[in-house]
């Protein structure tokens, strides 16, 4: 607005509980607009230049050039993450349709990944329209993403699943990066980082609220969320954040899935 006398950034962030630790001290932050979206919504706002930063899919940072991300941060797992799950109703090296959940980007790629590094298989994917549920499609197995996967996941105890995270992690040694305060081209960060550094300190402190508020929506047990955000994700990233994103590029590029080439800088 040219009439505005605020600086203005435009923030993306996702819908899920997995946010909360590093986006909700955004939320009135003078002149920093924030929305939450799905993250395939997300990228495609980015790239339009309709959001300047968003909390969204790692592999984006491979597939057009140009990004920065904010170093330290980001959504990771170091082990299992309950919500970002391959809902099997095959054994893995028998998986031959697997059904994608249209709001993932790189979750989508790091089961490609893992399917075939871990168990030998490059099936068929398959991505169900925006909005449309992957386990009503005809596939031997869904990957789900986000609340609705930790509710799946923690709800119905008998759905066997493989946790990419989980796989990753022994394939590598390495965290697993979901995602990036990603910075599109062009856009100054420097006044505005303060706060995404000062938002992360605020989710530090009120992980566990979240952690509760969202077991009640979502009609789980708050032992079940705390875990889950507590001790299975990771928010904070050392320099093994840089070194798992070069490691997924090369292990995604190999099987087509980004550039082989880019290498954005991390915003210290
Ligand atoms: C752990 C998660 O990480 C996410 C997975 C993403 C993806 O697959 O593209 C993108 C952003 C994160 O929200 C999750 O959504 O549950």
């Amino acid at each position: 607005m040219d009439d505005d006398p605020e600086p203005r950034l435009r923030v993306g962030s996702v819908p899920y509980l997995v946010g909360r630790p590093l986006d909700a001290g955004l939320e009135r932050v003078p002149g920093l607009v924030l929305r939450r979206a799905i993250p395939a919504e997300l990228v495609a706002d980015l790239r339009s230049g309709a959001l300047d930063v968003a909390l969204v899919s790692s592999i984006e940072l491979f597939r057009r050039p140009g990004y920065r991300w904010i170093g330290g941060l980001g959504v990771l797992g170091d082990g299992p993450v309950s919500s970002v799950q391959l809902f099997l109703r095959r054994p893995p090296a028998e998986l031959e349709r697997v059904a994608l959940d249209p709001a993932s980007r790189t979750s989508a790629v790091l089961a490609r990944i893992v399917l075939a590094q871990a168990h030998g298989v490059r099936p068929e994917f398959v991505e169900v329209e925006p909005g449309a549920d992957p386990r009503e499609a005809t596939a031997d197995a869904w990957l789900r993403i986000g609340d609705a996967a930790l509710r799946e996941r923690l709800s119905e105890p008998d759905l066997e699943s493989l946790d990419p995270s989980l796989e990753w992690k022994r394939l590598t040694g390495l965290p697993f990066p979901f995602a990036a305060w990603i910075v599109r081209p062009g856009i100054d960060l420097a006044p505005w980082l303060a706060h995404f550094r000062a938002s992360r300190d605020l989710g530090r402190r009120e992980a566990g609220s979240f952690a509760d508020r969202a077991a009640e929506g979502l009609g789980l047990s708050r032992d079940d969320c705390r875990h889950y955000l507590l001790e299975e994700c990771r928010f904070d990233a050392d320099d093994r954040m840089a070194q798992a994103l070069v490691r997924f590029r090369d292990l995604a590029a190999a099987i087509g899935q980004c550039e082989p080439d880019l290498t954005p800088t991390a915003i210290a």
